[in-house]
């Protein structure tokens, strides 16, 4: 309806809220479609095959790779994680905007393929509330907390490299400006 569909990216250290505004964003967008990644990591209580994830063992995402079906894969907290090429240009050719929320490493490669995406990160409002945030969602042994935790640092180091960057401290306040961000460069 007048609107150019676009290619978003959402980036985020674990636990920063990527998952919570996207959720919200797509109840008051409901045309923004959003692909599927595929990872080598276990499904958490709740996550769906083909829902939240495609959950491919170790072997499968291998024959994957050399099929050539990945538009971008990385190494991300101990495990692989990649964007499925066929659903993003499905998607893209249905005519909707479309979302991937992926790793900085796999937001500056789809950068360099795709000039035309926006780069959206999502930072919390201090690495003591993303501590809070990811024990109290309790999805992550210690050692894997940690680890992430570890990791939020050198990806906020990234954060610069964004078009747009977005506090997820009041979460009313971020997915108004999160659905605000997407709708202006729909046009
Ligand atoms: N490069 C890349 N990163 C991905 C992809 N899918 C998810 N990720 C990233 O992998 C990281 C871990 O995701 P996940 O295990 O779901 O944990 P969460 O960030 O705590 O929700 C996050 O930074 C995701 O954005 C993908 O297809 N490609
Ligand atoms: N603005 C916010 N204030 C307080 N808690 C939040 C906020 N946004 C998200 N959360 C909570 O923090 C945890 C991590 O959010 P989630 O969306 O899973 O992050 P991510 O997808 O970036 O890993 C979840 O338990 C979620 O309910």
């Amino acid at each position: 309806m007048g609107q150019t569909p676009r290619l978003f990216v959402i980036s985020g250290p674990s636990g920063a809220g990527k998952g919570t505004l996207l959720a919200r964003v797509r109840k008051r967008h409901p045309n923004l479609g959003l692909a599927v990644s595929a990872t080598t990591r276990e499904p958490r209580p709740g996550e769906v095959d083909g829902v939240s994830y495609h959950f491919l063992d170790e072997e499968e995402f291998s024959r994957r790779v050399r099929a050539g079906e990945f538009l971008e894969w990385a190494n991300v907290h101990g495990h692989r994680y990649g964007t499925l090429k066929g659903d993003v240009d499905a998607l893209l050719a249905s005519g909707t905007s479309v979302i991937l929320e992926i790793d900085v490493q796999g937001a500056l490669n789809v950068l360099r393929l795709m000039p035309d995406a926006v780069l959206i990160f999502i930072e919390p409002p201090s690495l003591e509330e993303l501590e809070r945030r990811l024990r109290q969602r309790g999805t992550e042994d210690e050692g894997q907390l940690r680890l992430r935790l570890r990791n939020a640092r050198s990806e906020l180091e990234l954060a610069d490299k964004y078009d747009e960057r977005i506090v997820n401290d009041d979460v009313d306040a971020a997915s108004d400006r999160l659905l605000q961000i997407i709708r202006s460069y729909e046009g």
